[in-house]
């Protein structure tokens, strides 16, 4: 028995930091995950991967958590280059506001490793959010009116947005370890956000210059039609704490180059990234009430910050992502001024391993799409289907790999994942497993609540249709595994679900990913791939995860609109 093993399992009174200690040298083969542009990881490779014995224990990775709660009410040191970049105030027209103006309220905002406490920021509501409208409307002013954010130049704002990306480079380091402290996520997949997030700057830099219109043949002699593209107004973002950055530019950067301004509703639980981001976009000149971010905290205030966005005449569009519930609630709030939505939605995405597939690249994939970012994306594997020729292989090679991670602190060396964002997430997965176990599942490996908000990354064998997952995202790490016979059954249980955000699926037989791509009742499909998102890509759903596109050709229409100019008597 190792030390480690020895140690967990007996009664032995041993500090929980030499544990870890021990626990990391024990598994010297957790290599630090390499990581990709989009904060992606690498997967794990080699043969000892596939050695590694499943009966191994994960919990002897757990991190000594009881010292996020030992730790609660310290006041945390990020160690940032640039610490002017940890604001702690909402930014209101231009203002900087440490307390809601309102009723000068605050919330505390923690570490999610540690329970250390980053800052506070004001708790904005209704109020905050009309006097934000305020300054976006003033800001936004008409475009036959120079000065005013409408009448600018693509080329004036590509400008802006290009000085912006220099920044975010500039501070990269900076904004990665802000994610990791306020979301939890390792540092190198922190560091993979900070690239995809400021990729989506760099994109719609470039996307500023070129919102063409057209011109189109009128029927009748002496008239001529142009088709012009103008910015829509004031647009209402709202993110999740997912990707505390890259959630935002997807949409602030659009937003930007079509010509909008914005109100920015931060998510309660990471609001210091969109604070950095509103604190560079000053440091460049953007013009004041251009960007607006309000912080808040979740239940009430977020909804009332909400229902004034949704409301309000003056904002023209709503950005939103989050979970499918919110986004029906937020469009019926938007049906009295009828809107222009974005909304990417939940999703619940099907991971399909044909007999035919390469395994060590679909085991890959599977870790990529399942425990990026510890299973907290909206586009990661939720149910994953291997046909039962290769069930019993895929499933010990996928619980091997995942036995290798390394739980712990964000920034400490070699972590390939750290905790989930709240004990809502904790619950969720807990319930998952525990659940599907009860429909007869089986724990390959981890399954357990750690200290703090730590979750044991896992893989559960036997997954059935009774199962949660069936129907619900985990949001967690938790890889359910079914089993499947034939290629026609496989699609409709992928299909039997009321949302469609991302499919994946390995084959190697060109007609059968041709066949199954199109099949696939989702926004996206990642063929022998686990990853997808990219800046010049449309992301987004179909069903119940939602309707618009982030990203790509398509991204900056999302916050424009067309209009026909019909000259007459030309003749
Ligand atoms: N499709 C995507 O691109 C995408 C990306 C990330 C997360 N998500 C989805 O988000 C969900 C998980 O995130 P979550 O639990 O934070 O979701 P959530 O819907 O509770 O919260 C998302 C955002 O909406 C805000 N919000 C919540 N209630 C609100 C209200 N009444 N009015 C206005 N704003 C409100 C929150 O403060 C947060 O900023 C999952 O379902 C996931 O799939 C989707
Ligand atoms: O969770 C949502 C976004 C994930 C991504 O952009 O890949």
């Amino acid at each position: 028995m190792s030390l480690v093993a020895l140690c967990t399992s007996s009664r032995i009174r041993i500090c929980p930091r030499l544990l870890q200690r021990v626990a990391a040298a024990a598994s010297s083969t957790h290599s630090a995950a390499n990581y990709l542009p989009g904060g992606r990881f690498a997967p794990l490779t080699g043969s000892k991967a596939a050695a590694v014995s499943l009966s191994t224990s994960a919990i002897a990775k757990m991190p000594s958590m009881p010292k996020g709660i030992l730790k609660q009410g310290q006041k945390e040191d990020l160690k940032l280059k640039n610490p002017a970049l940890l604001v702690n105030a909402a930014y209101i027209d231009g203002e900087w506001h440490k307390r809601a103006p309102s009723d000068s309220s605050t919330f505390d905002v923690f570490n999610k490793a540690t329970g250390e406490l980053i800052g506070a920021v004001p708790n904005c509501g209704a109020d905050e959010t009309a006097r934000a409208i305020r300054g976006a409307s003033a800001a936004f002013g008409a475009f036959e009116k120079p000065g005013s954010w409408a009448a600018t130049t693509g080329k004036q704002r590509a400008d802006l947005l290009t000085a912006l990306l220099r920044e975010l480079t500039a501070n990269a380091e900076d904004l990665a370890r802000i994610i990791v402290a306020e979301n939890g996520k390792s540092l190198s997949e922190a560091r993979g956000e900070v690239v995809y997030s400021n990729s989506f700057v760099e994109w719609f830099a470039g996307e500023a210059l070129r919102t063409y219109g057209h011109t189109a043949p009128a029927p009748m002699p002496g008239v001529v039609n142009v088709v012009l593209k103008q910015p829509i107004g004031v647009a209402g973002l709202i993110t999740p704490w997912n990707f505390p950055a890259a959630m935002i530019t997807r949409k602030l950067a659009p937003a930007l180059a079509a010509g909008c301004t914005v109100v920015i509703k931060a998510p309660a639980e990471t609001p210091f990234s969109a604070l950095a981001l509103a604190y560079l976009c000053e440091r460049v000149g953007i013009p004041k009430g251009v960007v607006n971010v309000l912080t808040c905290t979740k239940g009430e205030k977020e909804a009332a910050v909400g229902k004034a966005l949704c409301e309000s005449p003056y904002v023209r569009k709503i950005s939103f992502t989050g979970s499918t519930g919110v986004g029906k609630l937020l469009m019926g709030q938007s049906a009295s001024t009828l809107k222009k939505l974005s909304f990417e939605l939940g999703g619940n995405a099907p991971f399909i391993v044909f007999e035919d597939a390469d395994l060590d690249k679909a085991v890959d994939g599977a870790i990529m799409c399942k425990f990026r970012a510890s299973g907290q994306t909206c586009v990661c594997a939720n149910r994953i289907y291997v046909h039962e020729s290769i069930y019993a292989e895929f499933a010990s090679r996928l619980a091997a790999k995942v036995d290798r991670f390394k739980l712990g602190h964000g920034l400490e060396e070699g972590v390939t994942h750290g905790p989930l964002v709240s004990e809502r997430g904790v619950a969720k997965a807990q319930e998952h497993v525990e659940r599907s176990v009860a429909h007869g599942a089986k724990v390959l490996v981890g399954g357990k609540k750690g200290e703090g908000l730590f979750f044991e990354p896992t893989v559960l064998a036997d997954v059935t249709r009774d199962c949660p997952m069936s129907d619900e995202e985990t949001f967690g790490p938790v890889a359910g595994l079914y089993r499947f016979s034939t290629e026609e059954e496989v699609i409709a249980l992928a299909n039997d679900a009321d949302v469609g955000l991302a499919g994946y699926f390995f084959s190697q037989d060109v007609s059968r990913c041709w066949r199954v791509a199109q099949a696939l009742q989702v926004g996206m499909v990642g063929v022998q791939t686990g990853l997808i998102g990219q800046n010049s890509v449309p992301f987004g759903g179909v069903k119940e995860s939602g309707f618009g596109k982030e990203g790509g050709r398509g991204g900056i229409d999302e916050y424009l609109q067309e209009k026909l100019i019909v000259f007459g008597g030309l003749q």
